[in-house]
């Protein structure tokens, strides 16, 4: 012990450190295969419960059984795919290795509201006889089309000016033409655009926001902002749309910095759904002005401020 120099003492612990590290990294790279593969199991029984490949999905299953609570970005599980698509025998196969009947996804949906969102109704019966509840169907793939918007050539989203409560309000965003203000509209939060006096007079502002209301009024998604309507007969001309408490994007990426990626990836879908939405045939909405200001969120991001969009007509979406 006495024999042993400083420098040698240094060496020891030098050479510790290195065979750690070299452990921790040679560990770490296990790791990260092992995360590799881990999703790309999840990929494949996904997708076999897609493809209705019952014997493909046992296969898995029997090799790994915690493959039946895989999750994809929208946390939706094999069940989720299988009850959607009305593919009894994977469904059964997947309940027979204890999949969770109420899982819920993303939207909340259990696999029994995919169901029943579907009208896949010998898949409606099965889930319930396993206990199967119906929640969810909150913000899924199947809202956009519940309620058929308002026509537009029926005015019936001109809103009364007295009906907007600014007692409480406060200015949330400010815009080229205007401000973007918290208000109440018959007791439900709202936001309200409103364009300044002294601009409420200009030929082109008055087009423009007029524009922005023909095509707001067509849309309803739950990626979208939601248009409840306008004050467009009197002035200040005002644009009032679902409030939306979370800020925007860009707020948010000033406050929290870099994103994780299943973060990025969430947003990414939420807005590719918007544009998806805004894109779809004969009728296709190019936003032209799409960034992290004008996407507001709350639980999820929604494509807003269609000031700037364009409509156009198109025979298929190759025109575009
Ligand atoms: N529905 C909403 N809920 C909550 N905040 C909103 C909402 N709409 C807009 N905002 C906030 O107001 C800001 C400005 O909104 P928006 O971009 O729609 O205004 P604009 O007048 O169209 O702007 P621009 O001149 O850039 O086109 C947004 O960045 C967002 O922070």
């Amino acid at each position: 012990m006495s024999s042993e120099t400083p420098s040698s003492v240094a060496d020891t612990s030098a050479a510790g450190i290195s065979s750690s590290s070299s452990l921790s990294s040679s560990s770490s790279t296990a790791g990260k295969q092992k995360e590799k593969a881990r999703v790309s199991r999840t990929s494949l029984i996904l997708w076999h419960a897609h493809q209705n490949d019952a014997a493909a999905v046992r296969k898995l299953l029997e090799e790994d059984p915690s493959l039946v609570s895989a999750r994809d970005y929208d946390k939706r599980t094999p069940l989720h795919v299988a009850s959607l698509h009305g593919w009894i025998d994977v469904t059964k196969c997947l309940i027979e290795f204890g999949a969770d009947v109420n899982a819920q996804d993303r939207w909340k949906n259990t696999p029994l509201a995919d169901a029943e969102g579907a009208k896949k109704h010998s898949m409606i019966e099965l889930l319930k006889s396993y206990g199967g509840l119906s929640y969810g169907q909150n913000g899924s793939h199947f809202e956009p089309k519940p309620v058929p918007p308002p026509l537009t050539n029926k005015c019936d989203w001109e809103i009364e000016p007295s009906e907007l409560d600014f007692s409480n309000s406060n200015i949330i965003g400010k815009g080229s033409f205007g401000e973007i203000l918290k208000a109440s509209w018959r007791g439900t939060p709202v936001a309200v655009k409103r364009i300044l006096p002294s601009l409420s007079d200009d030929r082109l502002v008055i087009q423009d926001f007029r524009h922005e209301v023909n095509l707001l009024v067509k849309l309803r998604h739950p990626n979208i902002v939601q248009f409840l309507g306008a004050v467009t007969e009197r002035k200040p001309l005002m644009l009032i749309t679902e409030y939306l408490r979370g800020g925007d994007l860009h707020q948010y990426l000033k406050e929290k910095g870099a994103l994780s990626p299943s973060t990025a990836i969430n947003f990414a879908l939420d807005m590719a759904r918007g544009m998806a939405c805004l894109h779809n045939e004969p009728n296709v909405i190019v936003h032209r002005d799409l960034k992290p200001s004008s996407t507001p969120m709350q639980t999820h991001l929604k494509v807003g401020d269609f000031g700037l969009s364009k409509l156009i007509k198109v025979q298929n979406s190759h025109d575009v």
